[in-house]
């Protein structure tokens, strides 16, 4: 197996390109490449329309907002067809494809030799078509989604030998795709990024293979094989993977020349250089606004040279390349699976199903603006793998792809806000500590003063551009990670995957939360189950027996129907007080026992308690309730009965996302207790405000 790339470009800088530069390849082939023209040529259409649709563009969507969902964007499908690489074959009339116009293509029917099938896309380029055609018509016009902070791509995909890595690369003298967007994207960000122009901007590369289902870091072969991920917005990553800062085309040569002699590439029967795995570049695009209200907007462009289906009756691929197109193929199978299944909405796509499928679930079916040019060959020999790309190719054009736009605010401009420590004070301890003008961010706002609480509080006076339920969304979070106490870390002022790493804390919190919730239904089960086999369990919990004193240990966790256990203090005090809020009815009933034998179940008579609760008490126990809730601190939330700190974090959490509690019931809403536990957590509370404040009688 040889690895190694195709060219290498000898250039200077791109300030100073030669007019031409030599192309030389492991084998020692070397050719000139007219880079100034395709420079020339580059700059001109960026000079002109597409730098003025990219501001074009960016207006549209500060016009439209954050908020608003952008509207989805089906994967845009082109054909090439390339020309007979031998010319005699041309002459020869073995053609079997054939273009009818710009955008459609008719092939032979095999089944029935008078007819043609017929196929239409977004773009069809006949084999005349020069590298910049498909270029400018069908690529150039997306690489402005990523100044808006898209995400793009671009893949080529077809049978082995039908010219993918000639459109993605090219030769020196037919630059393709990969140097000219990155020409373009270069040019386009200097002048964007220019003094006095509103961002700046900088552009990062990274390169790898996936080979043999393995992702190889090509910047840094020794890495071996790394993982791909998924953040909390759909957005895949590898963690590890090179990231190499370009600010020129020269700067950008440097790094993916020698990286591209380390994609693997071998000799098959129908192409000498045929690659052997899929490659993707990634180019990066970070924007910062210079000025108020200091947002940062990330785009992500992959261009991606698939490897190509394999006929192994025809490669003649054997052990190594037999492997390696194994590999191929089983992934491009996959890949046909996930369109499939994107196609017909099925729940499931497959995306995991091979590396290649799972590093482009952004960009089909995900947030990229995606082109797909499916490349063909003329040859007869190519007819059966010819037919199958562009049924493929046919499938993806119905992919709706969601772009949206990946917008942050800078980190300078939330590292002042620090209102995390003063959620861990109660209300009147915080506003001893606010200065008059903090005074509104302290208190739960509903979303519509949120801008203008916002407004007061200086480092983020200018957030009121933002999108107002994004902005509070940040804000909730930072705030409900702040009150975990110092060492909670504010979350819009760490770094972004520190930033990541708190979330997932806050995911798997939640989890143990549920967990837990889950445990003590299964305790509760279990006790009423004990219970039901050995009542003598219940009677050693029952009133008459001494309990401890303490407010905290008031027994109503389990809800035994209406009977509920209260401490012997309460009982003691209902008899020294005239006024009688909570009365105690011990009233007897009638059990039935199972009897294993099978014959009648016998009855047992048994004492039980009732608690009744005054009216006017219940109504002012849940008003204390729902104030403590409304008002209180994470810290004042714990001295409520069945209220843990995760507990307490949540409810604060959710007040400052939603606004004030409207009635105790909400709690359901914030999922910290069910319905059942929430008729129990309400009886503990209101008992233990009554035994603070008493009110209690005998019946
Ligand atoms: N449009 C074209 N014009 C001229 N030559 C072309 C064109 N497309 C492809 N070729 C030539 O066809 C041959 C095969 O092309 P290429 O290596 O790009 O195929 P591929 O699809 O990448 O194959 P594989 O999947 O095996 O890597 C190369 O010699 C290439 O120069």
């Amino acid at each position: 197996m040889r690895r190694k790339c195709c060219s290498k470009l000898k250039l200077n800088g791109a300030q100073q390109l030669p007019s031409t530069a030599t192309v030389a390849n492991a084998s020692g082939f070397g050719v000139c490449v007219g880079l100034r023209s395709l420079r020339r040529s580059s700059v001109s259409d960026v000079n002109g329309s597409s730098v003025q649709r990219a501001r074009a563009g960016r207006c549209r969507l500060s016009k439209m907002g954050a908020g608003r969902r952008p509207p989805p964007a089906r994967v845009r499908v082109a054909v090439r067809l390339r020309p007979f690489v031998d010319e005699t074959a041309g002459a020869n009339g073995t053609f079997c494809v054939r273009g009818l116009d710009s955008c459609s293509l008719e092939i032979a029917n095999w089944r029935n030799h008078q007819e043609t099938l017929k196929y239409q896309f977004d773009a069809f380029y006949g084999e005349r078509s020069s590298q910049q055609d498909i270029y400018a018509g069908s690529v150039q016009p997306i690489l402005r989604h990523l100044l808006e902070g898209q995400n793009a791509s671009v893949l080529a995909y077809g049978p082995t030998g039908a010219g993918k890595t000639h459109t993605m690369l090219g030769s020196p003298e037919q630059p393709g795709v990969i140097p000219r967007a990155l020409m373009d994207l270069l040019q386009l960000t200097r002048e964007e990024g220019a003094e006095g122009r509103p961002w700046t901007l900088s552009v990062t590369m990274s390169y790898l293979e996936i080979y043999q289902e393995k992702v190889l870091d090509l910047l840094d072969p020794a890495s071996g094989d790394l993982v791909i991920r998924e953040d909390c917005r759909g957005n895949i990553l590898i963690p590890g993977l090179t990231q190499k800062p370009i600010t020129s085309f020269a700067d950008f040569e440097r790094h993916f020349l020698p990286a591209s002699r380390n994609r693997t590439v071998g000799a098959t029967r129908l192409n000498q250089r045929s690659s052997r795995s899929h490659a993707v570049l990634l180019v990066k695009v970070d924007q910062r606004e210079r000025l108020a209200p200091f947002r940062q907007r990330e785009g992500k462009l992959y261009l991606i040279d698939l490897a190509g289906s394999e006929d192994n009756r025809r490669t003649g691929n054997k052990g190594l390349r037999l492997k390696e197109s194994g590999a191929i193929n089983t992934s491009l199978f996959v890949l046909g699976k996930v369109v499939d299944a994107l196609n017909q909405g099925l729940p499931r796509v497959p995306y995991r199903d091979s590396k290649l499928t799972r590093l482009l679930q952004d960009s089909l079916g995900g947030s990229a603006h995606s082109i797909l040019i499916a490349n063909i060959a003329p040859e007869r020999c190519f007819y059966l793998d010819t037919v199958s790309a562009l049924n493929f190719a046919a499938r993806s054009k119905e992919v709706i792809n969601r772009p949206f736009t990946n917008e942050s605010l800078q980190l300078h401009v939330l590292a002042p806000v620090k209102l995390s420590q003063k959620e861990q004070l109660g209300p009147s301890e915080a506003k001893k500590t606010r200065g008059p003008e903090e005074e509104e961010i302290g208190n739960p706002e509903p979303p519509a003063l949120l801008a203008s609480a916002s407004q007061k509080f200086s480092p983020l006076q200018k957030l009121s551009n933002m999108d107002p339920a994004m902005l509070k969304h940040l804000l909730s979070l930072d705030r409900l990670l702040g009150s975990q106490g110092t060492q909670g870390t504010p979350l819009l002022s760490t770094p972004r995957r520190e930033r990541m790493v708190l979330m997932k804390t806050v995911e798997e919190k939640d989890l143990e939360i549920e967990r837990l919730k889950m445990k003590q239904k299964e305790l509760e089960a279990k006790v009423l189950a004990q219970e039901a086999v050995d009542p003598k369990e219940k009677e050693k919990r029952s009133p008459t027996m001494h309990q401890p004193l303490a407010r905290r240990t008031v027994t109503v966790a389990k809800p035994l129907k209406k009977a509920v256990v209260i401490p012997l203090q309460l009982i003691q005090e209902q008899a020294a007080s005239p006024n009688v809020d909570i009365h105690i009815l011990k009233k007897s009933r009638k059990r039935k026992l199972e009897c294993l034998n099978g014959s009648e179940p016998l009855e047992k008579a048994e004492d039980c308690w009732e608690l009744q609760i005054s009216p006017e008490l219940l109504v002012n126990g849940r008003q204390k309730i729902l104030n403590l809730l409304n008002e209180g601190s994470a810290r004042d939330l714990r001295s409520l009965q069945r209220i843990g700190q995760k507990k307490a974090q949540l409810i604060v959490g959710w007040r400052k996302l939603h606004g004030p509690f409207s009635q105790v019931e909400d709690l359901e809403r914030v999922k910290v207790m069910s319905g059942k536990q929430l008729e129990s957590f309400l009886k503990a509370n209101i008992l233990g405000l009554a035994a603070a404040g008493q009110h209690c009688g005998p019946s």
